[in-house]
């Protein structure tokens, strides 16, 4: 299966008091991946919340990964993302298998994209491509990387990074496969409208 589609990425802050709520709110939207990420480590809660939207993913039968935490990953049986800190690949898709989906940052550097794929990452993801409310530091992209990514990379590209329904235009046409969101979802203020958002990002990208 092509991964394709909104990747819809939780934030503890934004969504306390309405995690479940506006999660599944997205999932009614239509969500292809639903990462995980919480940088907290209350391990008691992040295995309870991790364990709630297992559940809540196998209902809409959307894919969760798990941001960081390849044990975590592999104690649910999901997928994980990594970034360039979080640990090697081959020994994560050992672990996790050959069906797990495992994602890789890479930044703005398609050597880090050709290097993951060669270690085994089922999609690659470049960015911050905008302002980014979530993650201000993380290094820039330009869409020019993403038409090289497409010309050398076998993998779905996935872009992260301030995006919104009305930003991503652009990187769809320069060949992105997966629309990574936080804010531009889920800072929404009704569950309403995170549905609303959720299919209009599928929309864009005809899934
Ligand atoms: C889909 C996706 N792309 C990039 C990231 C960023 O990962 P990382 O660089 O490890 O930063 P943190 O998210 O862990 O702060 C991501 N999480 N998901
Ligand atoms: C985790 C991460 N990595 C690069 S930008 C980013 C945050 C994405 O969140 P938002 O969609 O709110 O900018
Ligand atoms: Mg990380």
């Amino acid at each position: 299966m092509k991964l394709r589609g909104l990747y819809a990425i939780t934030d503890s802050q934004l969504l306390a008091g309405k995690f479940l709520s506006y999660v599944e709110a997205a999932l009614e939207g239509g969500v292809t991946l639903l990462q995980y990420r919480d940088k907290s480590s209350d391990e008691a809660r992040r295995l309870r919340e991790a364990e709630a939207l297992r559940d809540l993913c196998e209902r809409y039968k959307t894919q969760l990964i798990i941001n960081d935490d390849a044990e975590l990953a592999a104690r649910l049986n999901v997928g994980v993302h990594l970034g360039q800190t979080d640990g090697p690949l081959s020994p994560t898709r050992a672990l996790l298998g050959s069906k797990a989906i495992i994602g890789s940052t890479c930044h703005a550097q398609l050597e880090l994209a050709e290097q993951a794929a060669k270690e085994g990452a089922s999609y690659v993801a470049f960015g911050r491509f905008f302002n980014s409310n979530t993650k201000p530091g993380a290094p820039s992209c330009s869409l020019d990387l993403l038409d090289e990514a497409k010309r050398t990379l076998h993998l779905p590209i996935c872009a992260i990074g301030g995006i919104t329904l009305d930003n991503a235009a652009p990187l769809v046409a320069h060949g992105v496969d997966l629309l990574a969101v936080v804010h531009g979802l889920f800072g929404a203020d009704s569950t309403a409208e995170v549905t609303r958002r959720a299919r209009a990002f599928n929309e864009l990208l005809k899934v």
